[in-house]
């Protein structure tokens, strides 16, 4: 045994050794490797290790991309980096080899915590990411993490101490820093941002700056993207010293090289907006044998669409993506889409940047995007990897100049399309038609509008984006609403802004047929058609029944509209008209309110009124017997004799209405009497005297007592309680007939043991 132990041992010493030595091997390959990247042009050419290697091969990846040539060695040669490289290159291999092997060389294990961090955007983008990690790195021994947004965080918070390497979106692994007791940063030797220029941007950057400063200064620092954006000053923050750029100039501005895919065939259209629908659903109808993404600008506008084209079935199967939908819904969403053959996917950004669809033939920006760079990342979702793909995007007539120039400066210069007219399709009445039957959609659509005009209103590019210029009261139409919806804008600061903004309001006031000092012009000249007037009724409920349940939730759902209320220009009452609605704020107030009492006090008496033949009110002596009563006299000197009349009238009937009511009580009590004696005989036979255990309860109005004992019924095999019940009701007294005092009168009744007991014995109670 001591010796099979002495065997193992120096088994386990001999292994050890030649293990130190596969990594001082490595170490010096990695050391003389040549960065001449046409050298080696296969992983297996690389100083990585055999499990990454096996790993790579039964991912069928065998010869390496550009990027991946040049930037590897680097990496695995320790320094920091700055790579970029066109869409669909093969980025994440080029950083996530380096980071197992860095952790491999290190001899990391799953009791030295956290080894490498690595940042994605976009949840989509951080679950690929994780995909291919676990795929590369299947024969390796880390344990891998992906947390992000929408997930059950608790789940993961158990999980993430034992974590070595964690792919995640910005804002969730700040959480997790924050929460996690077990979460150790202190020793992360590389920290990895994919799609970089998007995770060091404003938006993320107070998040990424508190991610940073949990890790340790001495580490690896890698940065990968498509499009190089970022300043010195956003390197700085990562403590990015003396790192490497790779292939950054190329992506920049080199003279006559392109950032999109040399494989991807580019074209555009001039469309004017109103003609946008149309279009882009008549080029749906000719590509029904493609699969094809079409980016919208807002979650809003591709809910719209999808909603609409969805009931106009334009004959292949259609699916929306956005960051608004729940986590569930969008891995669902893209895992479908990544399986389909033909099929059209509308979608925001929130798809732009990284993720790798298969075989996509088109991408359609049906809404021009807010940069090249975002250009340049939509379009890289076809032609990814060599593979042929096609783009089209759909410039207004304002955009179009604009836009094509600052295309032009990044060298990418799409084909000019023009629309075969046989070809083109109106798709405005059927959306009128969809949207005057359903007021969901009519809303959806309004909110489609309205971030629609935000989108170009907030874009930066004014060369570009000319909010001034936009055909609302068309454009609204070509969504099938019926006009244009109102927009007020809110939270203008500055007086720039203001005067900006002035032009723009004026011409939608001008639309809410409203002059400038805000009255309303009068419509009523206007001719309209009983369809017009039902779309407003129809249209008033809808705007309603949202805005009046606008909660909490509803604000955050609704953060779009930040700075933007809707009103329907069709909507304007004048408010006088309009009956009080003004909430009173104080819950003594909203009492009173509702309190019918409350609102008949101060009303004075009530009278009573009957309306003649002709419509007219009159106080109801004014009309009984009408002829009779003129012949009598004036009204004034008939008033006192007719109510001395009534009072009199009154109080006989008072009196016999109280009599009657008398003999109904004591009837109503002689047959209660006569109930309780008849289960009082009945009860005699089963009464049992045994102490049980005191059980307290009460029913409606009546005191169940604390003596009230329990006994088993053991003929019918279940516990039967009895309960006395004791009655003190003010009722009772009254009542002479009966002989027995109603203070302490006993009841005996079967305790009840179920609902059906209990209700029964209510009954009985209550008859009694
Ligand atoms: N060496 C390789 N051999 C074969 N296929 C590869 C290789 N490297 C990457 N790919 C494939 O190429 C496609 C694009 O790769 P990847 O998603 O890494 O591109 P990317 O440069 O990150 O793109 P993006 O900029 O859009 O994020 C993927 O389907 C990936 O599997």
């Amino acid at each position: 045994m001591a010796k099979k132990n002495k065997v193992s041992t120096t088994t386990r010493k001999q292994l050890r050794q030649k293990e130190d030595d596969y990594l001082k091997k490595l170490e010096t390959q990695i050391e003389e490797y040549d960065l001449d990247s046409t050298k080696h042009t296969v992983f297996k050419d690389l100083p990585i290790c055999h499990q990454t290697l096996k790993g790579l091969r039964d991912s069928a990846f065998v010869k390496m991309t550009e990027i991946q040539q040049k930037s590897i060695p680097l990496s695995l040669k320790g320094h920091d980096l700055l790579a970029a490289a066109r869409t669909g290159s093969g980025k994440t291999l080029a950083f996530l080899i380096p980071v197992i092997e860095k952790l491999y060389r290190e001899k990391w294990t799953e009791f030295d915590g956290l080894g490498a961090l690595i940042i994605s955007p976009t949840r989509e983008l951080a679950m690929q990411i994780y995909e291919v990690l676990v795929k590369i790195g299947r024969h390796s021994s880390f344990s891998a993490g992906l947390v992000i947004g929408g997930k059950d965080v608790k789940y993961e918070l158990e999980r993430i101490s034992k974590i070595n390497i964690l792919v995640g979106t910005p804002g969730r692994i700040l959480q997790h820093m924050d929460q996690a007791v077990g979460l150790n940063t202190s020793n992360v030797q590389v920290l990895v941002l994919d799609e970089a220029d998007r995770c060091l941007d404003m938006g993320f950057k107070k998040t990424l700056d508190a991610i940073v400063t949990n890790l340790p200064p001495v580490r690896q620092t890698l940065l990968f993207s498509a499009t190089q954006s970022q300043s010195l000053a956003d390197l700085a923050r990562l403590s990015l010293t003396d790192y490497k750029s790779v292939g950054t100039a190329e992506v920049k501005d080199s003279a006559n090289v392109s950032a999109t895919p040399e494989t991807l065939e580019q074209s555009y259209i001039n469309v004017e907006l109103p003609d946008k629908l149309d279009i882009l659903y008549s080029f749906i109808k000719t590509h029904l044998k493609s699969k094809m993404i079409v980016f919208l600008s807002s979650s809003k506008q591709v809910h719209f669409v999808y909603e609409t084209f969805r009931k106009l079935q334009p004959g292949i199967s259609l699916m929306h993506l956005h960051g608004r939908q729940k986590q569930t819904a969008r891995t669902e969403t893209l895992d479908k889409f990544s399986r389909a053959q033909h099929t059209c996917l509308f979608a925001t950004d929130v798809v732009a940047r990284g993720i790798d669809f298969p075989a996509v033939d088109w991408v359609v920006q049906a809404d021009c995007p807010e940069s090249v760079d975002t250009y340049i990342h939509r379009v890289g979702r076809c032609a990814r990897y060599g593979k042929h793909g096609k783009s089209l995007i759909m410039l207004t007539p304002q955009e179009e100049e604009g836009f094509l120039k600052r295309l032009k400066q990044r060298h990418i210069e799409p084909n000019k399309l023009t629309i075969k007219q046989s070809r083109k399709k109106s798709i405005k009445p059927q959306l009128q038609s969809l949207l005057f039957q359903d007021p969901e959609l009519k809303y959806l659509g309004q909110k489609a509008f309205i971030s629609y005009v935000r989108s170009i209103y907030i874009q930066k590019d004014k060369e570009v984006f000319k909010f001034d210029e936009l055909p609302n009261e068309e454009f609204a139409n070509s969504l099938g609403l019926p006009g244009a919806p109102k927009i007020k804008m809110k939270g203008m600061k500055s007086v720039e802004r203001a005067k900006e903004l002035k032009n723009t309001s004026r011409q939608l006031l001008s639309l809410s047929k409203a002059n400038e000092d805000g009255e309303i012009v009068d419509r009523s000249k206007e001719v309209r058609t009983r369809i017009d007037k039902m779309f407003d009724r129809r249209n008033q409920t809808v705007l309603s029944e949202h805005y009046l349940n606008i909660t909490k939730a509803q604000a955050d759902e609704d953060e779009e509209e930040d700075f933007m209320t809707m009103k329907r220009q069709d909507h304007q009452i004048k408010e006088d008209d309009l009956p009080q609605l003004i909430a009173p704020s104080s819950k003594r107030a909203q009492r009173k309110a509702t309190s019918k009492k409350a609102s008949l006090a101060g009303k004075g008496n009530p009278s009573k009124m009957v309306f003649d033949d002709e419509g007219l009110a009159h106080p109801v002596y004014e009309l009984e017997g009408e002829e009779d009563f003129h012949a009598r006299g004036g009204a004034e000197d008939q008033k006192d004799a007719y109510l001395s009349k009534e009072a009199q009238v009154m109080t006989t009937r008072d009196v016999e209405d109280k009599k009657l009511a008398k003999e109904k009580r004591q009837e109503k009590k002689r047959k209660r009497l006569e109930a309780l004696r008849r289960e009082e005989e009945a009860g005699a036979d089963n009464d049992s005297s045994a102490d049980e255990a005191p059980y307290q309860a009460s029913i409606g109005t009546g005191n169940l007592s604390d003596d009230m004992n329990s006994s088993s019924d053991e003929e019918s095999g279940r516990t039967t309680k009895r309960v006395r019940y004791s009655r003190d009701n003010a009722s009772d007294s009254e009542d002479n007939s009966n002989k027995t005092s109603s203070k302490g009168r006993v009841i005996e009744m079967e305790h009840p043991e179920s609902l059906e007991d209990l209700e029964s014995l209510t009954a009985k109670l209550l008859q009694g």
